[in-house]
């Protein structure tokens, strides 16, 4: 039997998750932090005997140098990767570069809540949850999970709203439970697929 091993990351902590800063669709690099964090979740799933026929990354460069720093762990620095910028962070339009705490100042916690965490409330000149869906989903259902049934063991380096979009698929997720769905970052979700692309199991490897 194919393992049908789907495992996803949210990339180390970047510079302006240090600064607070909403990122979206902006491409600074990891801290040294982030560095760390990817490295570890290389190592652990090094120490889950885990190794990958194909890799699927975003296109900014805090979920690549993750996918980088993993594969150098795991000992797969030559590994057929695939960036496409159907995985990358939702879109956050204008609040990109603004102060998460200065929002909150300027608009209320609440609008600033549901600007992050409603499933179809879009931020001003964003995305919601559900425009990111709309473009991750079909990426994957069409480029990515037809490799997995076929057994082709496989790592996602992403972001945490666009593959929230993803866990709100494979775990069948109501838009009520996606929002209060976190995901840490460089903390691997390793998933075994049935053959009718269901969830078989799931392994958090969070802290
Ligand atoms: O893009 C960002 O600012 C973060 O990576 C994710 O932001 P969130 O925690 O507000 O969803």
């Amino acid at each position: 039997m194919s393992d049908r091993l789907l495992v996803l990351v949210r990339h180390g902590q970047s510079e302006w998750n240090l600064k607070n800063l909403f990122t979206g669709w902006k491409d600074p690099d990891l801290t040294e932090q982030g560095i760390a964090e990817a490295k570890d979740a290389g190592r652990k799933l090094k120490a889950q005997g885990l190794s990958f026929d194909v890799a699927f990354t975003s296109d900014l460069t805090r979920a690549q140098h993750t996918l980088k720093l993993m594969l150098e762990q795991i000992g797969q620095t030559g590994l057929p990767t695939t960036k496409n910028l159907a995985l990358n962070e939702r879109d956050y339009g204008d609040l990109s570069g603004l102060n998460k705490d200065d929002a909150r100042k300027k608009w209320g916690e609440d609008q600033v809540l549901v600007w992050r965490r409603s499933y179809d409330v879009p931020p001003p000149g964003g995305e919601s949850l559900k425009d990111t869906l709309a473009r991750t989903l079909p990426y994957y259902v069409q480029e990515i999970l037809p490799g997995v049934l076929r057994g082709q063991r496989t790592l996602i380096a992403a972001h945490g709203n666009s593959l929230r979009a993803l866990i709100m698929v494979l775990e069948k997720l109501t838009p009520e439970q996606i929002l209060k769905r976190e995901l840490a970052t460089g903390a691997p979700v390793v998933y075994r697929l049935n053959a009718d692309s269901t969830v078989a199991s799931k392994v958090d490897l969070a802290g």
